[in-house]
């Protein structure tokens, strides 16, 4: 279902040659995801995953196939996008933009455990000290302008009870994002969006992560509160599982050591994280774009984690 623009090796066969790739001998449709049309591609050199940008225009690209490059050339395991002759990375096919990107080995754990989450923290940290000197900027398209900008396109949609939570938890970021804790988080290009269906393992090795289309300049804390907000909590109540907590946050501790800020911010921003995609669940759920094809994700598990994040917070930083 998720392969919106149809390609054929035929259409392949002359579009190919701009890449040192050799032919094209296979290529398969990729039935997850819900934003690109993805398919394997098995050309003469090796594996390769080919994706059509469907919602993404050839200015916003840039930022996320070159971020992609920049980590891969500094060993973080994410998919290497393949440069054409002209040495352009995101070309035209079918009069939409798409890039063919390196197919990383594995699958993904839906049932993490702290030896899983330990090696995503690690991973996250080293992909956050390797961003320090990418050269390109571009915001959160998710963060807190959107936040301001989205919260009342919903209200309409919501009963009393849950518009109240939703208004006090912007005006509480609003201050939050506004004090001097804040501003003393360290911040870089992060991934915003580290989900368990965005991480690939082989056995307990991680061994790649992908979907950069969510990525921006935010701080490195809130790309870690996404990440715990789904890979350490029981999904059918939003509660943290501080075992994975604890083995996450200490390996990404053990790379990238945590500041006074950073200890400081923490329950609030996993409140941040938290809000972040209940927001945009509750928007694709209530405004669904004309294009959408598939179910959009439950916003209520999200308004789940929120208060229980607001009622009970989370273990200290490296408890
Ligand atoms: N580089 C890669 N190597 C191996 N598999 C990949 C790679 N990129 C994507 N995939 C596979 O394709 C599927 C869809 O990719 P992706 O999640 O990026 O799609 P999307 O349409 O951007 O989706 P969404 O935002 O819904 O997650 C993934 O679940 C994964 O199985
Ligand atoms: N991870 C997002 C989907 C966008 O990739 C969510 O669960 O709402």
């Amino acid at each position: 279902m998720a392969v919106f623009t149809p390609v054929t090796l035929d259409d392949l066969s002359q579009w190919i040659k701009q890449f040192p790739l050799g032919k094209a001998v296979a290529l398969k449709g990729i039935a997850s995801g819900i934003e690109n049309s993805n398919f394997f591609l098995t050309t003469e050199r090796g594996e390769y995953v080919l994706t059509i940008f469907e919602n993404l225009d050839f200015e916003q690209l840039p930022f996320y196939v070159q971020l992609m490059r920049h980590l891969a050339d500094r060993g973080i395991p994410v998919p290497a996008p393949v440069a054409n002759d002209a040495g352009e990375l995101v070309v035209a096919l079918h009069g939409k933009p798409a890039a063919i990107v390196s197919k990383l080995d594995g699958s993904s754990q839906m049932d993490p455990q702290p030896v899983h989450c330990a090696e995503v923290g690690a991973m996250l940290a080293k992909m956050h000290l390797a961003g320090r000197n990418f050269p390109l900027h571009q915001p959160n398209l998710r963060g807190l302008d959107w936040w301001i900008e989205t919260v009342p396109k919903v209200l309409p949609y919501l009963d009393a009870g849950t518009a109240t939570l939703l208004q006090a938890e912007l005006a509480f970021q609003r201050d939050f994002a506004a004090g001097t804790t804040y501003a003393a988080l360290e911040r870089g290009p992060v991934h915003a969006d580290l989900f368990r269906n965005n991480v690939m393992f082989v056995g307990e090795r991680l061994s790649g992560c992908f979907d950069f289309y969510f990525a921006g300049w935010d701080t490195w804390l809130f790309d870690l509160a996404v990440t715990v907000n789904d890979w350490c909590i029981d999904l059918d109540t939003g509660r943290l599982d501080d075992a994975r907590v604890v083995a996450l946050t200490r390996a990404y501790h053990a790379v990238r050591p945590f500041t006074a800020a950073d200890h400081a911010a923490w329950q609030p921003m996993l409140r941040a994280a938290a809000l972040r995609f209940w927001l945009s669940r509750l928007y694709d759920f209530h405004r669904p774009r004309a294009a959408e094809m598939l179910t959009p994700h439950d916003p209520t598990h999200f308004e789940r984690v929120l208060r229980e994040r607001i009622a009970h917070g989370a273990p200290d930083l490296t408890a």
